[in-house]
């Protein structure tokens, strides 16, 4: 199977340093691949770069085979206070509003059951988002990002704020949507026992290169 992105020959620099010089890899299809490295090595904005170069159809460096509107990107920062006045269900529903069967009722509604019900968010899903704990709140982001049917999920430092039964109940459900939705996962972490259990591969960023190293994460999910 094709890699889902390969990077040739990359050099990436910001203002007042070279980030990544001649960085080259492929992102298998069908996996889990945790980004890793040290806090400020580039892990976020390589991410960002590889997005930017999809969007403008910007192929020097960079392959895709996956089309922009099937890449859904969770971000490490999001501003939602104790005030957020979204329930988590509207929240999640965001998602769906670019899709084509919109205007059916039925159809988004039955679709929005069934990722509320895989993010294990049905029994709270009227609740206000903006009291919703870490992990649930976790969840709901990535419930709205399924919304959208990526084939290519992004997900940076999801569980750096939460616990280690949130850590590891977040990376399940990942596993699993990723199994059943058949969606590539890039997870940016510094957590090396979620490597460990669920990364089937890592790239590891440092010393402005970057190394694919084969995990093969057996978890049981
Ligand atoms: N817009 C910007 N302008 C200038 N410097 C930036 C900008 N964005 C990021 N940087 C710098 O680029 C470097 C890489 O940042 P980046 O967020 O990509 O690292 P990271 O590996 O994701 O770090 P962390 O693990 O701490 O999240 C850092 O030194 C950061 O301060």
């Amino acid at each position: 199977m094709k890699p889902i992105i390969s990077v040739h020959n990359l050099d990436l620099a910001i203002p007042d340093r070279k980030l990544f010089s001649n960085l080259s890899f492929e992102i298998p299809q069908g996996a889990l691949t945790c980004i890793t490295g040290e806090n400020g090595v580039g892990k976020t904005t390589l991410v960002k770069h590889l997005l930017q170069d999809l969007a403008h159809n910007y192929t020097v460096h960079t392959v895709f085979n996956v089309a922009r509107d099937e890449v859904q990107y969770v971000p490490q920062l999001r501003n939602i206070d104790d005030d957020y006045p979204l329930c988590i269900r509207d929240f999640v529903a965001f998602g769906l509003k670019k899709r084509a069967f919109f205007w059916n009722r039925q159809v988004r509604d039955q679709k929005l059951a069934q990722i509320l019900a895989e993010t294990k968010l049905t029994r709270i899903k009227d609740q206000p988002l903006g009291r919703a704990s870490g992990g649930e709140k976790q969840r709901a982001y990535l419930a709205q990002a399924l919304c959208a049917d990526p084939k290519l999920l992004i997900l940076d430092e999801a569980t750096a704020s939460l616990d280690t039964t949130n850590k590891h109940e977040l990376l399940q459900m990942l596993k699993q949507v990723m199994q059943k939705h058949e969606l590539t996962i890039l997870f940016i972490t510094h957590d090396p026992e979620l490597i460990e259990r669920y990364a089937d591969y890592e790239l590891h960023l440092a010393d402005q290169t970057g190394t694919l190293i084969k995990r093969g994460g057996k978890a049981d999910v």
